[in-house]
């Protein structure tokens, strides 16, 4: 069962006279559980669609559903209650998710304090965070006395603390060195397994994405590609990682074939398919070639 679906997802900025289409029909299923990568060239659109699943953006048309909540229509108190428990966020931005004069027990605390949680299991759920995270020694200092991984993680644990069902990460290593960057990320993995939450994060870092059993792709505010990754194991025992990349088809069946195949046969505007058994073909239509 899904618990993220955004179906033909559309967000339009309009600055003045100017219209841009963000998103622009996205497709997108994510599974309890799972944990994704989202990656594209720069302006593609990750960052609107993490701010739209955060509930921090609304998005124009479509629809966006998150465990029970329709993010196309939600009222203001559903989206405060939504962003408090259903979703928790990391930015790129080490500095931005944390305060400068707390300490990282501190820091932690707060969404917890405003979502009324009770002081012992605070304390409690605080401690349990620190430790799977493997920050214990840091619960009593504030930022700078912290590493930039250390900071990232105790962000990951304020982004946790009212146990939410999604964590969202925008580019959380984009600051970071290549060891620190695999150390966050690490943790990523680590709380999906741990906690069962169901992670999506955007990142433009390859070494990253090929950690994760599905990455995304998004072209042009669209799902263009996904990757499926697995292991397999050969007969000698030696195990391997295999990558296939597939096309998404929407609900209507529409889907987009790479611009590389299109040009390597000349199909311009009419293909030709046809049904095979177990596949589908597609041909340049005879005028074409
Ligand atoms: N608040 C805004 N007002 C107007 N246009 C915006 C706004 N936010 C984003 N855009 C535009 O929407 C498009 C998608 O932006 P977005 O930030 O989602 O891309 P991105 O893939 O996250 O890029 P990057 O990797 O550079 O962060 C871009 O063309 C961007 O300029």
């Amino acid at each position: 069962m899904s618990l993220i679906l955004c179906e033909s997802l559309v967000r339009i900025y309009q600055t003045g006279s100017i219209e841009v289409q963000a998103l622009q029909g996205l497709d997108l299923s994510v599974d309890a559980g799972e944990m994704i990568a989202v990656v594209g060239a720069s302006g593609s659109g990750k960052s609107t669609l993490l701010s739209i699943l955060a509930g921090i953006d609304a998005p124009t048309a479509g629809r966006a559903h998150v465990d029970q909540w329709d993010l196309l229509a939600m009222s203001r108190a559903d989206r405060v209650r939504y962003r408090r428990q259903t979703v928790g966020f990391v930015r790129q931005q080490t500095a931005s998710n944390l305060v400068p004069y707390l300490s990282a027990k501190q820091v932690i605390d707060l969404p917890m304090a405003a979502a009324r949680m009770p002081k012992r299991d605070r304390r409690e759920r605080a401690g349990e965070l620190l430790e799977t995270l493997g920050i214990a020694d840091c619960a009593d200092r504030r930022p700078s006395q912290m590493s930039g991984g250390q900071q990232q993680r105790v962000a990951i644990a304020v982004a946790l603390a009212n146990r939410p069902r999604v964590l969202l990460a925008d580019e959380p290593t984009g600051e970071l060195d290549t060891t620190t960057s695999a150390e966050v990320f690490e943790a990523l993995r680590h709380v999906n397994r741990e906690f069962g939450v169901t992670v999506v994060v955007v990142t433009h870092d390859p070494s990253v994405s090929g950690q994760v059993e599905r990455t995304v792709a998004i072209r042009d505010g669209r799902t263009s590609s996904e990757v499926l990754r697995r292991t397999a194991t050969a007969e000698n025992g030696d195990t391997h990682v295999i990558a296939e990349e597939y096309a998404v088809m929407d609900r209507a069946g529409r889907v987009q074939i790479p611009r590389e195949y299109r040009e390597a046969l000349a199909m311009t505007r009419r293909v030709r398919l046809a049904l095979e058994t177990g596949h589908i073909t597609v041909h340049p239509a005879e005028d074409q070639k």
